[in-house]
């Protein structure tokens, strides 16, 4: 099978610094691959590379067998990657149809295809359709992301680009939070929260795997969840210092790798 995306000795520079000391990564049509590794050591930088936000100083980058490290963002879309940036990037005093409908207008889709692309949205995440008049920022973590992927996937992309879909929301986090209050005493209300901090996980876990299911759509996601990654992913990059230190099949991830690469 040839490769949807291959990056070769990658190396992006921001004010001066080398931040990518020669990247290499390789992703297969409909394979969901977790970009891994401590804060700062450039997976944001890889993605931003990849969509074309960032210019590279060298190295190449191949999608569909085609060089774009040279393509605009735009071209970049138009050729088939979609992004969807941390922080999901919503408009949260519009409603979920606006949001959705900014996504057609951006993309020049219109009509009966439009329509079609906005159905094919809802078919994956029926609850943006029940939330249509709801404004973005008043829908939870999880319906927020549906909302973001649902919004790129008006493209029609090859390639899904996911930067901390989880983020924010993770409930280890949000546990010692939790852990912390019940010390104080105060159990009620972080036993809510963590419960809805779960539920954002799940629906997320679960956009993802449908996507997986019903597309031949490959996702490349930067996570630092590592059950998630572990739920959803095929394979998975780890990067330290702007290069990539270990890669392989999801179930490689061992805890030791963890430890070695992951782990504050
Ligand atoms: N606009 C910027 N100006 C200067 N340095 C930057 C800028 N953006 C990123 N960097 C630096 O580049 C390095 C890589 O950042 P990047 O965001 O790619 O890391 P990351 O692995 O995605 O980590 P995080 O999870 O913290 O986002 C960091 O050391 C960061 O400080």
């Amino acid at each position: 099978m040839s490769a949807l995306l291959q990056l070769s000795s990658v190396e992006t520079y921001i004010g001066g610094s080398r931040i990518l000391r020669g990247v290499d990564l390789e992703m297969n049509p409909g394979e969901v691959v977790a970009l891994m590794g401590r804060n700062g050591v450039g997976k944001t930088t890889t993605l931003r590379s990849i969509t074309g936000v960032l210019s590279v100083r060298s190295g190449s980058i191949l999608f569909d067998g085609k060089p774009i490290e040279k393509l605009s963002i735009d071209v970049r879309a138009r050729a088939g990657i979609g992004y969807v940036p941390q922080g999901r990037d919503i408009f949260p005093h519009m409603t979920v149809e606006e949001n959705l409908h900014i996504g057609l207008v951006v993309h020049g889709r219109k009509g009966a295809d439009a329509k079609a692309a906005l159905e094919r949205v809802y078919d994956l995440f029926p609850v943006l359709k029940d939330m249509l008049k709801r404004k973005g920022g008043v829908l939870s973590g999880g319906q927020q992301q549906q909302l973001a992927i649902g919004r790129a996937l008006l493209t029609n992309p090859k390639l899904l680009i996911l930067d901390e879909p989880t983020e924010g929301i993770q409930p280890s986090i949000i546990d010692q939070i939790g852990d912390t209050l019940k010390k104080l005493k105060a159990p009620a209300a972080p036993a809510a929260v963590i419960d809805q901090a779960s539920k954002d996980v799940a629906e997320i876990t679960s956009a993802v795997k449908k996507l997986k299911e019903t597309h031949a759509l490959a996702i490349l996601l930067v996570e630092q969840y590592v059950d998630f990654c572990r739920e959803v992913a095929d394979r998975f990059y780890a990067m330290d210092r702007g290069v990539v230190v270990v890669s392989g099949p999801i179930a490689s991830l061992t805890d030791e790798v963890v430890k070695e690469h992951l782990q504050v």
